[in-house]
């Protein structure tokens, strides 16, 4: 994989997306949820661009770093706190998330294109089929991997790898669009290229030290940065 600093489009015959903070916008709710959540063990509620900060890493981690920042955690602990919060994202997870601007339109145009889409996300399946329902997303992806659909969550290469099985394409020909080291260093272990948004929740790190092949500030410029079919622009 040479296509660091370079310009121009990456050949693709499947994109796979990150869900949260990369194409949609859910840290409201998943704040929500969280305070709701730490009310029931009588903890401080916290702020939502904190809760920016721990998305990524599925809900009980998420879970497990609000614990630690209002005044600790142990394993007997989490357990309950995560299964609260189970219960009250189910509640809620669907209030105010909504696709980050030029989403459903970007979706569409790579559709059209003849390109297949995936989603791979650490949020678990319970909360994922459903947002991506509510959001009206489902209908646009051919293959979703969640957190607890196979062993291993990013930055592990599997989910990566289960969701390029199921898509038919080798990791060669795939590019994976995320907004944190996770969605990074899965795709790259995968062998896939990367595209990754700056605006997503990336946990204050700077994304362009990441390895990721190209870089956008808005989801549509990935338009640009995705050549259909593995086509050059010649040929096209
Ligand atoms: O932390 C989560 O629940 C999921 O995050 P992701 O969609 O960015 O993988
Ligand atoms: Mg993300």
């Amino acid at each position: 994989m040479t296509d660091a600093g370079q310009e121009g489009p990456l050949p693709a015959k499947a994109v796979l997306f990150d869900l949260d903070g990369t194409i949609l916008e859910t840290a409201g709710d998943l704040a929500t949820a969280t305070n709701r959540t730490l009310a029931d063990f009588h903890r401080e509620a916290v702020e939502e661009g904190q809760v920016r900060a721990w998305i990524g890493d599925g809900v009980r981690a998420l879970v497990r770093y609000a614990l630690e920042a209002t005044g600790g955690c142990d394993e007997a602990l989490l357990d309950q706190a995560h299964e609260r919060f189970m219960v009250h994202y189910g509640k809620c997870f669907a209030d105010r998330s909504h696709p980050f601007p030029g989403v459903v339109e970007t979706m569409d145009r790579l559709r059209e294109a003849g390109l297949p889409l995936a989603v791979v996300t650490n949020k678990a399946a319970a909360f994922t089929e459903p947002l991506l329902e509510a959001s009206g997303l489902a209908s646009r992806l051919d293959v979703v991997i969640s957190g607890d659909s196979v062993d291993k969550k990013k930055p592990d290469p599997a989910p990566v790898n289960a969701a390029l099985e199921r898509l038919g394409v080798t990791a060669e020909e795939a590019v994976l669009v995320g907004d944190s080291r996770n969605d990074v260093e899965s795709a790259l272990a995968a062998g896939c290229r990367v595209i990754c948004v700056t605006y997503g929740y990336n946990r204050g790190e700077d994304v362009t030290t990441l390895g990721a092949q190209r870089l956008v500030d808005e989801f549509g410029t990935i338009l640009e940065l995705i050549q259909p079919d593995g086509r050059t622009a010649e040929t096209a």
